[in-house]
């Protein structure tokens, strides 16, 4: 990824990577690693801009395009991995957690669901994709919380599967991972992690008008409305202190 600031994810950055993710998935790969390009952030998230003040149809436009780039990438047929070489809050969790396989490099770094804490609620098919990961009794505590798990925490808790020395070691260590598959046939790896994965992509594909519903109405909320202020407000005088 390569979408400074942040690597954020707008609407049409969502369009590029489903248009990325539609090229990769016509080649005859043996995995994918994704990573960041930018130094100490692997993605902060859903670009706040998009749903701060809002227009309507493009906040639809915008969930829906979410909504794409998730069932595409949880339904990959070859292996994906994660190389989270910095920050990965909310939807760059989100991100790592679509993967079958997340090493993060050690560092001052958070990574986890903090979406309570602008007033957002995560949907059922995030819950899912967190609860497969880590065990829910940790899943409701953290996302009740808004908790961000620094590096160590992560690996405690299983949300990372390891921790690297700097970016080029967690490639590595992806590309070790996505090596273990060389001898099983890749239909059987496929159906197998589909099955695995069922219960987000079942939502994603049977629930997509009520789930683009209840985030639109979430966002509209005034009192969301009123927290996303204070948390971009907050986000920009971070550089003035
Ligand atoms: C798949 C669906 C998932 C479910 C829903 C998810 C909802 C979300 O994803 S909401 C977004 C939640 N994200 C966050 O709360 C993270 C906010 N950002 C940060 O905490 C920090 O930026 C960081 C810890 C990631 C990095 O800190 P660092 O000091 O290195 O950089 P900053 O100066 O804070 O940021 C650089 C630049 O980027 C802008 N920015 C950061 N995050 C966002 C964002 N999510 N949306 C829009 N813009 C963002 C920040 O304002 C800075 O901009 P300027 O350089 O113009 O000041």
């Amino acid at each position: 990824m390569q979408r400074p600031p942040a690597n954020t994810f707008n609407l049409e950055y969502l369009h590029e990577i489903t248009n990325s993710l539609d090229e990769i998935s016509k080649q005859k790969l043996k995995g994918v690693i994704l990573t960041s390009a930018i130094p100490n952030i692997f993605s902060a998230g859903l670009d706040i801009k998009e749903f701060y003040k809002p227009d309507l149809q493009r906040l639809e436009n915008f969930w829906s395009s979410v909504q794409d780039v998730f069932i595409k990438l949880l339904d990959l047929d070859f292996a994906t991995a994660a190389a989270i070489n910095g920050h990965a809050p909310a939807a760059g969790c989100v991100l790592s957690l679509s993967c079958e396989y997340r090493a993060m490099v050690n560092g001052n770094y958070k990574i986890g669901l903090n979406e309570a804490a602008l007033g957002i609620i995560t949907t059922p098919w995030i819950q899912a994709m967190m609860y497969q990961v880590i065990p829910m009794k940790h899943t409701e505590t953290a996302l009740t919380t808004a908790k961000l798990f620094d590096v160590d925490e992560a690996l405690q808790i299983g949300l990372i599967d390891e921790i690297a020395s700097n970016k080029e070691d967690a490639i590595n260590r992806c590309k070790q991972y996505i090596r273990k598959f060389d001898k099983i046939p890749l239909h059987a790896r496929a159906l197998t992690k589909q099955r695995m994965r069922q219960t987000p992509i079942k939502i994603l594909r049977e629930q997509r008008d009520e789930d683009i519903r209840m985030f639109v109405d979430v966002v509209m909320n005034p009192s969301v409305q009123d927290n996303l202020k204070d948390y971009v407000e907050k986000l920009k005088n971070k550089k003035k202190k």
